[in-house]
């Protein structure tokens, strides 16, 4: 299986001067933790890492430091998520069927998470790690006033990895381009396009860090996995 991680954004909402990724978590960049937990996924043949190029040689360090023993691949980003997985599909190899994409700030889905979503990906088109939304969720209006209370049986909360036919994304891409559509991930393209896309159980634990707080919680989680591996 192939695998896409989107590694090229700023972190401006965690207030960083350099990208995130790069960040330290409990001694090792961010990145280290995404691509550790790639390498050890059974199903994962390949990585690709979308990035900015003022960033690439602080990526190949620490693949370097990892002793990666998959195929790695640097891909120039864009300015957005959505761009930069568009340039991710441009540097697949050909014979690319299937893909995984996976937020590089998305470091402690597990190597099962990945697994499960591969194999699903053998039955469907598209689909998407997500967890049942634990909240009451209200919709508001821009006075702030209370305009709805959906039904909580059907909210989910989209996660990484997302799979699809490599063919059918590259097309849904290209067709939001020319569309001018903006997304936050790859499935609303689909969604946008009608094509179904298939729901796989994520992982609570599969934060994205986004924000100091995140950055936290994520220390902590991985301590307490360090803990009861020894
Ligand atoms: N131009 C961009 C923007 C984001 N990403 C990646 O998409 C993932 C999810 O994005 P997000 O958490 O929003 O990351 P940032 O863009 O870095 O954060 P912010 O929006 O706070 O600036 C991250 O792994 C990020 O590196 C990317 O590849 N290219
Ligand atoms: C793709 C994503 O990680 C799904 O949760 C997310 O939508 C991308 O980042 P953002 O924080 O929503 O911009």
């Amino acid at each position: 299986m192939y695998l896409l991680i989107p590694a090229a954004g700023m972190g401006r909402r965690m207030g960083s001067s350099r990208n995130k990724l790069l960040l330290s978590l409990l001694g090792q960049p961010l990145l280290a933790w995404t691509l550790k937990a790639a390498e050890a996924s059974q199903s994962i043949t390949w990585i690709g890492i979308m990035g900015q190029p003022y960033d690439f040689e602080e990526f190949k360090a620490i693949a370097e430091s990892l002793h990666l023993t998959k195929p790695l691949q640097l891909i120039q980003g864009g300015e957005t998520r959505q761009d930069s997985v568009y340039n991710g599909l441009q540097g697949l190899p050909e014979r690319a069927e299937r893909v995984l994409i996976h937020d590089g700030a998305r470091c402690l889905a597990t190597p099962e998470l990945f697994d499960r979503c591969a194999a699903e990906l053998q039955h469907c088109q598209g689909l998407i790690a997500a967890i049942p939304v634990k909240d009451t969720i209200k919709v508001v209006n821009e006075q702030h006033r209370i305009t709805d209370t959906p039904n909580r049986q059907y909210l989910w909360a989209a996660q990484t990895p997302q799979g699809f036919e490599v063919e059918l994304l590259k097309r849904c891409h290209q067709y939001g381009r020319e569309q001018g559509w903006q997304v936050t991930d790859d499935a609303a393209l689909l969604e946008k396009c009608e094509i179904p896309v298939k729901i796989v159980e994520g992982e609570e634990t599969n934060l994205k860090v986004t924000t100091p707080v995140d950055l936290a919680i994520a220390e902590f989680i991985l301590r307490q996995r360090v803990i009861s591996e020894q």
